[in-house]
C-alpha cells in the first residue's frame, strides 16, 4: 500500500501540465479530431494495464480527459505522479 502524499510532494512531484483537483490529478489533452482523442484513450489504457493502475478517461469532441487518483488509498499517491509522467511521455512522443 502507497502511502498518500503529503500536499507539498504532490505540488512538486506534479508534471507541470497537470493539475491537482481534490484527491484528483488532472490532464485534459486537445486534438484536432475526435478520432486521435479516441485512439489516445486506448494509449492511456495500454500504459494503465501495464501499471495496473487505472485512470478515469473521458473521450469528448476533440478532447481527452485523465483524472487519477489511487482509490484504495483514499488519495494522490506516487503511482498516480508515476502514470501522468508516463502518459505525459507516450502523448508527447
Ligand atoms: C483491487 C484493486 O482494484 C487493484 O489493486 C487496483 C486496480 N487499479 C487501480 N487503479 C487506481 N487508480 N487505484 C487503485 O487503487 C487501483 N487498484
Amino acid at each position: 500500500m502507497a502511502d498518500l502524499l503529503s500536499d507539498d510532494e504532490i505540488s512538486d512531484q506534479l508534471p507541470e501540465e497537470w493539475d491537482r483537483d481534490g484527491d484528483e490529478i488532472v490532464r485534459v489533452y486537445e486534438f484536432d479530431d475526435y478520432l486521435d482523442g479516441v485512439n489516445a484513450a486506448q494509449m492511456v489504457g495500454e500504459i494503465a494495464e501495464s501499471q495496473f493502475h487505472h485512470p478515469e478517461i473521458i473521450i469528448r469532441y476533440e478532447e481527452l480527459e485523465v483524472r487519477l487518483t489511487s482509490h484504495e488509498e483514499g488519495g494522490i499517491t506516487d503511482a498516480d505522479i508515476e502514470m501522468a509522467e508516463l502518459i505525459e511521455s507516450e502523448q508527447s512522443a
